[in-house]
């Protein structure tokens, strides 16, 4: 075994990064941009559809050249090799990470355990391919013989928030005479609102889990399962024909009642937040067609490439990984907006919240000794310009610097009242306001009274990256979704912490199990072990449900 690393903060390499830190001080983007006329194009990389400049960071050649001293320093190459190898990076659960295989070539070769899993992937995309083909040319009939107008992808986290992002995202690709509902939350709304206007007899479920197990699916999937057979007079032969599952546990499948012929197989190196490249992208291949689907694909694998084999200089997912770095060790950034200049992107910033939080939301490292420095932040955000009349106050004028991504595309995917240029605009400007500001003399020589001068005045250096993507198409989609998973393996491996497990969200499962008991009818008295707020609050709702 290799000896466990050295702290992050006593390595030299991070204390050079403080100093230089230090001897930066409150130097001003302003100040950056004034001594080099040509940063506006030295700091920028284009890679695929996407073109990205970092010029508005709060970073000198000089820092770029300590951030990547730092990966050298950390191996974060050498994990990266790992991980495209097949190797059981993901040590607390022993497994390899191989979401990178699921965009692979039909001619590629990863071995897990001695088996190819390129091989497995293709077929179960074959099988994919074939079945959305069927739904959507209207083969696949639902019990009734009727064709399917609505599929209802039944799943949580990684199982819904990856399908149900890049749907909306590419809306303007899939078949519009065939809808694609997702429900998540246990709160029985979610599946009412999303069933009350369907026909069963032309509603198709893909109940979609890695394990099967968990409780929100399986109770959203049993309702469900309810609602068709009251619609459908209660013949339980109908099941076979309106659900199909997605998942790792072909034996709880089977035990839900789902043929296993109707199973789209997937595999434990996949993590729930990495996996809508995989059969977990079922609803989505439905929607948009095969064809697309591949072409995402692409694009995935081009950015995997692109990480792989680029030069780390110019490696943009280590780049804007190591700029996350540097903010949150540097300038105490505690979170992180995703501002996309898309409506078709609304639901990224939630994708990106279980992909980046999960995977780095941790404080102890691959040995289970504290992390010292900050690790992975808040991220959050909306689509401009919705934000900019609510919340960008803050990020202009606020105590707190928030690093932001601001992300739009050259072309629109259509723009039938000719708004596209006004959003852009909007997008360049913020990331201009927020870079430079506005000086208090700037704003004394509008003849602003003194008096106001210092409400008016705009502290600028709030750092953004820009990405400027050619058109949001499913390649682009894919270029873009593996840049963020690339760059949020990047930091975790710099922390030294493991990005892949999510032991952090079984508490709350446990407890829950034991509390729901109690607020059931007839339940005896909450016990007096339980702490007396949780009691307190189990005997309020009680008695406000009339128990
Ligand atoms: O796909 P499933 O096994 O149903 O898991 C769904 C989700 O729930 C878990 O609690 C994890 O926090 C997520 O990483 C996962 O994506």
């Amino acid at each position: 075994m290799s000896p466990a690393p050295v702290p992050l903060n006593q390595l030299p390499q991070w204390d050079a990064l403080r100093a230089h830190r230090e001897a930066l001080g409150d130097t001003r983007l302003r100040e950056l941009f004034d001594a080099d006329p040509e940063r506006g194009e030295r700091f920028a990389l284009q890679v695929g559809d996407l073109y990205v400049d970092y010029s508005r960071h709060l970073v000198t050649d000089e820092t770029l050249r300590l951030l990547l001293d730092l990966v050298h320093a950390r191996g974060v190459l050498a994990l990266r090799d790992a991980m495209f190898h097949g190797e059981p990076i993901n040590s607390t659960e022993g497994r390899a990470v191989l979401h990178v295989a699921l965009r692979s070539q039909p001619g590629d070769v990863i071995q897990v355990d001695g088996e190819n899993v390129v091989l497995a992937v293709h077929e179960v995309l074959r099988r994919m391919t074939r079945f959305s083909e069927r739904v959507r040319s209207g083969e696949w009939t639902g019990h009734t013989g009727r064709r399917i107008r609505t599929v209802v992808n039944i799943g949580i986290g990684g199982s819904d928030l990856g399908p149900a992002m890049a749907y909306q995202a590419l809306r303007a690709y899939s078949d519009r005479n065939l809808d694609v509902r997702f429900v998540s939350n246990v709160d029985g709304a979610d599946l009412q609102e999303k069933t009350r206007d369907l026909d069963p007899a032309e509603t198709l479920f893909i109940v979609a889990s890695k394990t099967f197990t968990t409780v929100e699916t399986i109770t959203n999937a049993t309702s469900a399962r309810r609602w068709l057979l009251d619609g459908l007079g209660g013949d339980e032969s109908a099941v076979a024909k309106h659900f199909v599952a997605v998942s790792t546990n072909a034996e709880e499948v089977s035990a839900f009642g789902i043929d296993p012929a109707n199973m789209f197989e997937f595999w434990d190196w996949v993590g729930g937040r990495y996996s809508f490249t995989s059969a977990i992208g079922l609803s989505l291949m439905t929607a948009i067609g095969p064809e697309a689907f591949h072409e995402m694909l692409a694009g995935f694998h081009a950015m995997d490439t692109h990480f792989r084999s680029a030069p780390p200089a110019t490696n943009l997912p280590l780049l804007l990984g190591m700029l996350g770095v540097w903010y949150g060790g540097f300038f105490d950034a505690q979170s992180h907006a995703v501002l996309p200049y898309s409506q078709y992107l609304e639901q990224f910033p939630a994708y990106l919240q279980q992909l980046d939080m999960e995977s780095n939301g941790k404080s102890v490292d691959r040995e289970g000794r504290p992390v010292p420095v900050r690790t992975g932040p808040v991220v959050w955000g909306t689509p401009g310009t919705n934000g900019q009349h609510a919340y960008f106050q803050l990020l202009h004028q606020g105590t707190g610097s928030v690093p932001a991504d601001l992300i739009g595309f050259a072309q629109p995917v259509d723009d039938p009242y000719d708004q596209h240029d006004l959003l852009m605009a909007n997008m360049f400007a913020q990331g201009q306001a927020l870079a430079f500001g506005k000086t208090a003399e700037q704003v004394a020589a509008e003849g602003v009274p003194p008096e106001l001068v210092p409400h008016r005045t705009f502290p600028g250096n709030r750092p953004t990256t820009t990405i400027l993507g050619r058109k949001l198409t499913p390649r682009t989609l894919g270029e873009l979704v593996a840049l963020y998973e690339h760059k949020v393996f990047v930091q975790g491996a710099v922390w030294n912490i493991n990005s892949f497990d999510q032991w952090g969200v079984e508490l709350g499962k446990v407890l829950a199990k034991r509390i729901e008991p109690q607020l059931r009818p007839g339940a005896a008295e909450a016990p007096q072990d339980l702490d007396s707020s949780t009691r307190t609050l189990v005997q309020r709702y009680r008695t406000a449900r009339g128990r």
